[in-house]
């Protein structure tokens, strides 16, 4: 089989999800990547290997918190072409809801207390800045943006009124558990897990089922613990040469207008492929190399 002939039932920035059968869908990590909103036709070599090796490292870290959707990355319905950067997973009915947790306070959660004192109708203390620790991580959950726009932060109560209280208390518990088991993990490493965003399915058995991608670079902020100084914007492990590269002079392309990407360069392309892999084997202590391809 080739994923060509498994139909296509979605398509992200830089994934797509095809349907295997009634019971199993393919999750396809592309190497294309993604910033301040514009996809890059310039691949980075391995970044859809990393980011679903990095998934299934985490899933197994995670599951005696609560089950998760996958069954494999190397069953033979996984095409030869997309091995390595695919994941064999089970059906769920998917919650319309991204699952976010904060450990600190950047992006929109900022630009929320900037403006309310509160992200998601939780209050924080005052005097927070940009990327300040916050006292404990806070569930900031999402609506689910059609492609092209924003998610919009939601309260609490929302999520109740959408899934009933008790499903939407599990699944704030379940995206905290996860968030705190990867930030104390990756801490340990040298990198700080800034947030995280989640989806949930629900089986057969009507289990909440963690489900999509899992603390990855792309699914989550990593910063580099080394340099970490609240009050300004932290570099981003993974993306940060290629912003710089962007906003610099070099590469001729303006944020505000936004035209077609430019170009990578090699020397960007190279640089970013080794902020994942690195990403990577920090994490797992596990070699690149060993992953399928
Ligand atoms: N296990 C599941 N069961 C049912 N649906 C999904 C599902 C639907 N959508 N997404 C998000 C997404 C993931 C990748 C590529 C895309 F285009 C979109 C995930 C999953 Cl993961």
């Amino acid at each position: 089989m080739t994923t060509l002939e498994y139909p296509k039932i979605a398509a992200g920035k830089v994934r797509e999800l095809y349907a295997v059968d009634d019971e199993h869908l393919l999750l396809v990590a592309s190497d294309r990547i993604s910033a301040y909103d514009v996809v890059f036709d310039t691949p980075i070599p391995d970044k859809g290997r990393v980011l679903t090796a990095m998934s299934v490292f985490w899933f197994s870290l995670l599951s005696d918190v609560l089950p998760n959707h996958l069954v494999s990355y190397e069953d033979e319905r996984i095409p030869a072409e997309v091995r390595g950067r695919a994941l064999l997973v089970r059906r769920l009915a998917m919650l319309p809801l991204e699952a976010v947790a904060r450990g600190y306070l950047t992006g929109t959660g900022l630009a929320d207390y900037r403006a309310r004192g509160t992200v998601c109708g939780v209050e924080l203390p005052p005097g927070l800045t940009d990327s300040s620790r916050l006292p404990e991580p806070i569930f900031t959950p999402a609506t689910k943006a059609d492609r092209g726009s924003h998610d919009q932060n939601i309260a609490f109560d929302d999520v109740v009124g959408q899934l009933g209280r008790e499903r939407a208390e599990e699944v704030r518990e379940a995206t905290l558990a996860v968030y705190r088991r990867g930030a104390e993990f990756a801490a340990e490493r040298g990198i700080l897990l800034a947030d995280t965003k989640l989806e949930f399915g629900i089986d057969r058995q009507g289990n909440l089922v963690l489900a999509d991608e899992v603390l990855t670079p792309d699914s989550s902020r990593y910063w580099p613990a080394g340099g970490y100084a609240p009050d300004s914007p932290q570099p981003s492990f993974d993306k940060q040469p290629l912003r710089d590269w962007l906003t610099s002079p070099a590469s001729g392309w303006h944020r505000r207008d936004r035209p077609e990407s430019p170009p990578l360069p090699e020397d960007i392309v190279a640089a970013t492929r080794a902020r994942y892999i690195e990403s990577y084997e920090r994490i797992t202590g596990r070699s690149l190399q060993d992953w399928p391809a």
